[in-house]
Parts: structure tokens; sequence; C-alpha cells
């Protein structure tokens, strides 16, 4: 296999948001979770996006990860690799998005451009700083994120805490000036010693501009946007010869039963929940009884096999804020959230012995954990659900051919799950 454009994502759910982006602007894409095995069949492609589950864990666990996952990159032909990440910047002082950019950059030079804007969804950088549908990141839902909430909106600050080298900024004003102005700025920046940059960026035009001089150098870090940007510049410069096939080809019906599983606390999740529940059954999970013993799980299973052969029904694990905080302050914020994960995965596993075969997923952490479960090893990327989330398509899993979506917590309007069952036939 060889390829243009690489990517290596620190989630799973991030990972299909950006195949979605380099799909929808014109490049053959597949979703790998992790390096793929050499004899899985997958077919030609310009991009490869590598899904990693790096978000969460010890720095340098995931510096080893995303380092082994560029080196197969580069060596089937990426001549750039954008370590993709959350575009509300998901992240701790210890980690992880400085260690790994700085792992990264060692081979690559700099400064690397790094940029979580994602306007489509809401997500703006401003004088380095970050908003959320215009509000400062410290301001919105992310400021109570189960596993790592979000306090500062500077971005430059916090990149700065979780990097080795020095952090500085490209201001609206240079991007706005084109890729020369970028060019130059990045020159400047480079005879200072500055490492990495914080890139403003507000409309899609911006991110032309980042992508077109992203794409000239062998790395970049940042979300959909940037992505969005590198695709536009790759077929620009003519080095895609075939059009990506249409997405609807891709994947064709795949029958079955279907479900939802959410373990998403994030506020689109906890809407999109309150609104199925006038539309499917949907069961609210009970963290303290899930966490204490193996009953809660195998209460789910029951219940969902009374009920899915009638239609779609939800399970979730979701809750408010305070109802979170009162279960990480008993067991723990990691303790938790792991078993938690480890529950809803076994739930989708059972949901799939039981016929699934269309599975909608709500939460990074949560995908992953259930996507791991269910052995599959890539997607093929189907029509998008809404803006960041497409329908996908398994390749080479035991289960034959499922259609899945991974849902980011803050993505989708209110009626997320029914317009997601809707495209899953
Ligand atoms: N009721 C609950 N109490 C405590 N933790 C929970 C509860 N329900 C789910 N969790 C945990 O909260 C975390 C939610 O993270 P996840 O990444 O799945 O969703 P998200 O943060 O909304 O999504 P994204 O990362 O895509 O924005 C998981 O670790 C999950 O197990
Ligand atoms: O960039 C985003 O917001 C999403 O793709 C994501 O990574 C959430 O897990």
């Amino acid at each position: 296999m060889t390829l243009l454009l690489g990517a290596i994502a620190d989630d799973y759910t991030g990972a299909s948001d950006l195949a979605n982006t380099f799909t929808k602007n014109g490049l053959r894409t597949v979703q790998t979770i992790g390096i793929p095995d050499p004899d899985l069949p997958l077919p030609d492609v310009d991009a490869v996006v590598v899904s990693l589950k790096i978000r969460s864990v010890a720095a340098q666990e995931a510096v080893s990860a995303a380092s082994k996952a560029e080196a197969w990159l580069r060596a089937r032909g990426a001549i750039h690799v954008l370590y993709k990440i959350c575009s509300t910047f998901d992240s701790t002082d210890a980690g992880n998005i400085g260690p790994v950019t700085d792992a990264l950059r060692k081979a690559a030079g700099g400064p690397v451009i790094v940029t979580p804007a994602f306007p489509e969804t809401g997500r703006t950088v401003y004088a380095g700083h970050l908003f959320v549908n215009g509000v400062p990141l410290n301001e919105s839902p992310l400021k109570d994120h189960p596993l790592n909430p979000m306090h500062d909106a500077n971005l430059v600050r916090v990149l700065a805490r979780q990097s080795a080298g020095t952090v500085g900024l490209i201001d609206l004003t240079t991007v706005a000036g084109g890729p020369d102005a970028v060019s130059a700025r990045l020159a400047a920046l480079r005879e200072t010693g500055v490492t990495t940059v914080i890139a403003d960026a507000v409309f899609e035009s911006d991110l032309e501009t980042l992508g077109a001089i992203a794409l000239e150098a062998p790395l970049s870090t940042g979300a959909s946007g940037l992505g969005l940007g590198l695709a536009r510049a790759l077929v620009r410069s003519g080095r895609i010869t075939q059009s990506a096939q249409s997405v609807e080809d891709t994947i064709g019906p795949v029958g079955g039963l279907a479900a939802i599983v959410a373990g998403s606390c994030s506020t689109a999740t906890l809407r999109q929940l309150a609104q199925a529940e006038r539309s499917m059954p949907v069961l609210r999970l009970d963290p303290e009884k899930l966490l204490s013993g193996p009953d809660e799980l195998a209460s789910a299973v029951s219940w969902a096999g009374d009920r899915i052969s009638a239609g779609p029904v939800a399970i979730a694990a979701s809750a408010d804020p305070q109802a979170v905080g009162r279960v990480q302050a008993r067991y723990g914020r990691e303790a938790s959230g792991h078993a938690i994960e480890h529950a809803t995965s076994a739930i989708a596993a059972e949901l799939v012995f039981r016929g699934v075969r269309r599975l909608v997923v709500a939460g990074g952490e949560t995908s992953g954990a259930a996507v791991d479960r269910l052995g599959i090893p890539a997607f093929l990327i189907g029509p998008e659900i809404a803006p960041g989330v497409p329908v996908l398509r398994t390749v080479g899993n035991t289960q034959g051919n499922m259609l899945l979506a991974l849902k980011s917590g803050n993505f989708g309007g209110d009626d997320f799950f029914a317009a997601a069952l809707s495209m899953m036939h």
C-alpha cells in the first residue's frame, strides 16, 4: 500500500471525524485501528488515518505508540503526517498533545503548526485562545469533562505546560495575510528558537492557508479543520489522480439489528439521549451497580434481549457532571472511567453476539473500548451523519460487515441518534 497523507489520531471517534473530512475533501481514505496487519485487505487510498487510543494514557505510552504509527505511515510513502487531536484540545498538563508533538517533531524539524480549529463544529482559535461555539474553552462544557477538564483557554499556555519545546503564536492577522505571510512568520519564529506554534483560525479559508503551508513540512498537529486544509492543498497540488468514490457506493446495506451504546457524559450526548427517549427504549445504567459487580451488565443485556428484535434500543452510562463527580469521588477518575468503558464495551459485544450489525457508540473513550472489544481492524468511510461523524463500514472483522457510527461526545444535533440510524441500513 502507498499513500500520500498519513494521520495518527489520538482516539477512534476523532479518527473517523478526520477520515470523514479527508473523504469529503476529495481523498480516498481508510481508517485503521492501530497499525494494520499486513494481510488486511485494504483498498488503494490517498490517506490512512491510524486510530490510536492515546488521549488519556501515560505520555510515554502515547509517544511510543504514535512514533510506531508514524514510522509505518512514512514507510508507506506519507509525505506529511497529521497528529489528529481533539478540537477541544483535550489533554492535561502531563500531555499528551505536547509530548507526542515533541517526539514526532524531533525527526521533522519545526516549528510545527498546531491548531484545533474546526469552524464547522464551532471551534475557533483567536489570539491563541480556543472558543467552543463562541464561548472560551474554560467556560464551555469542557470545563466538566470527566477525564480532562479544561480550565484554560489560552492554548499557548496550555501547550507550553506539556511541551519540552518553546511555544509561539501565529496570529489571525498573519494567517489572513496568506501562505507567504505565514511562511515568513514561521521563519522568524524558528530564528528565535520556537519549536511549536499555535495557529489562529476562524474560517475555513484560514485553514486552507495553514494547510498549504503545513503540507510543505513533514508534520502538523490539529483537528479536522487542519485536515480540511491539508486535503484541499493536496488536491490543489495535482497529486490526487483518482477521484474519491461516491461514499454511498462504499458501504451498502448490512441488515441486522440496531443499537446505541453511550458512555459519553458531554452535554450534547445528554441532550441526544433525552431526545432518543421519545422514540426508542433507553436503558439508563446505574454506574454504582456497574462498578460493584457483573449483575447490572447482565440485566442490561437481558433488558435489550427482550426488546431489540422490535427495533433499535439505547443503553447509556452517561450522566450529568454532578453524578459523574459523585462516582469519581468514590472510585477515582481513571478507575471509574475504565470500569464503565469495560462495561459498555462488554454490552456492545453482547449485543453484536445477539445479532446487532448496526451500532452507534457515543464517546471517544467509550468507542475505543467497544471497537477494541469487537476486534474491528479497519473502516471504510461512508456518508456524513453530522459534521465530524460518518457512517463507517467495518473491514476484516470476524462478525461480517457491520455499520458503525462513532460519535464524539460534543458532536451532533439533538436528533443525532435517530438521524444516524436512519442512514444505517
Ligand atoms: N455515569 C458515569 N460516571 C462516571 N464516569 C462515567 C459515567 N458514564 C461514563 N463515564 C466515563 O466517562 C468517560 C466519557 O468519556 P468518552 O470519551 O467516552 O466521552 P466524551 O468525553 O463525551 O467523548 P469525546 O472524548 O469524544 O469528547 C468514559 O471514561 C466513561 O466510561
Ligand atoms: O476533534 C474532535 O472534536 C473530535 O474528532 C474528537 O476528537 C473528539 O473525541
